[in-house]
């Protein structure tokens, strides 16, 4: 997250860092939220046939072993049909993980909710995006956990022609569009949205921003829209 801030920790207890085995270790690759017991929803883009995976709960500072991790072991990946990518304008850039086994569901790790089918959220919605990606185009990964605010851009704005233009699509979301961004790392991770209910709504999985500089002005961060996906993230959970 480019001009964000460290997050308290713990406050987005469903956020996961997704880390893929190089050799013996394992490195943070993407983000992801977890959306039910068994299963964490991140980017169809985060995901290499072949690579190992596993996923952290409870992390906030990725230098320390704080006593809140959990780790569990990938059983299964299934990739939306429709995610190229060869193909990032389409969108479809989504993939869910089912999890070995339940985490302990505590303070620090717990289930988001998911939005209703075909919910679009207004122009300057107030959303946090979070997650562990580069503090700048090219730099480095924090080692806290990051968040900032994030207002919603319309789709008719986001797709004008000096800002996203054809390249975003309606089951996309778009959010920001000043100094403040998401960057390579936060790939797959939520975006934050308070609900009327007083519950946290994921309307957002992080998928793109200007391949130029993350926190370019009027490219805002593109996010894959949940609620676009309601029927095959159900029947994913359900079924598989
Ligand atoms: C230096 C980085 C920031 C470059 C930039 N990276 C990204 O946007 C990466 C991965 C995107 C998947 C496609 N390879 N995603 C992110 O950084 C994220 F915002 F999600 F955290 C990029 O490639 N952006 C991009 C790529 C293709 C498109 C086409 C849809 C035109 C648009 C943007």
């Amino acid at each position: 997250v480019v001009n964000g801030e460290d997050a308290r920790p713990h406050s987005w207890p469903w956020q996961i860092s997704l880390q893929v085995k190089h050799g013996s270790r394992f490195h943070h690759t993407c983000g992801g939220t977890l959306v039910a017991p068994r299963w964490v929803l991140t980017a169809g883009h985060c995901i290499w046939p072949g690579d190992v995976y596993r996923v952290v709960l409870g992390e906030h500072d990725m230098s320390l072993q704080e006593g809140s991790e959990q780790i569990r072991d990938v059983l299964r990946i299934v990739v939306h049909p429709g995610w190229d990518i060869d193909h990032v304008a389409d969108g479809n850039d989504l993939a869910l993980l089912k999890l070995d086994k339940s985490p302990i569901m505590n303070d620090g790790v717990g289930v988001a909710c998911l939005p209703a089918a075909g919910e679009i959220l207004a122009h300057g919605t107030a959303c946090y995006i979070s997650g562990w990606g580069n503090l700048y185009t090219h730099g480095p990964m924090p080692d806290k956990l990051q968040q900032a605010l994030l207002p919603v851009v319309e789709h008719s704005m986001c797709s004008r022609s000096d800002w996203w233009g054809h390249t975003v699509k309606s089951t996309m979301v778009c959010a920001g569009g000043d100094v403040i961004s998401a960057c390579n790392g936060d790939s797959g991770g939520p975006l934050n949205c308070l609900g009327q209910d007083g519950r946290w709504y994921i309307q957002g999985v992080t998928s793109f921003v200007s391949s130029a500089v993350c926190n370019e002005v009027k490219k805002p961060t593109v996010f894959t829209r949940t609620s676009a996906f309601t029927e095959w993230l159900n029947e994913v959970i359900q079924n598989y």
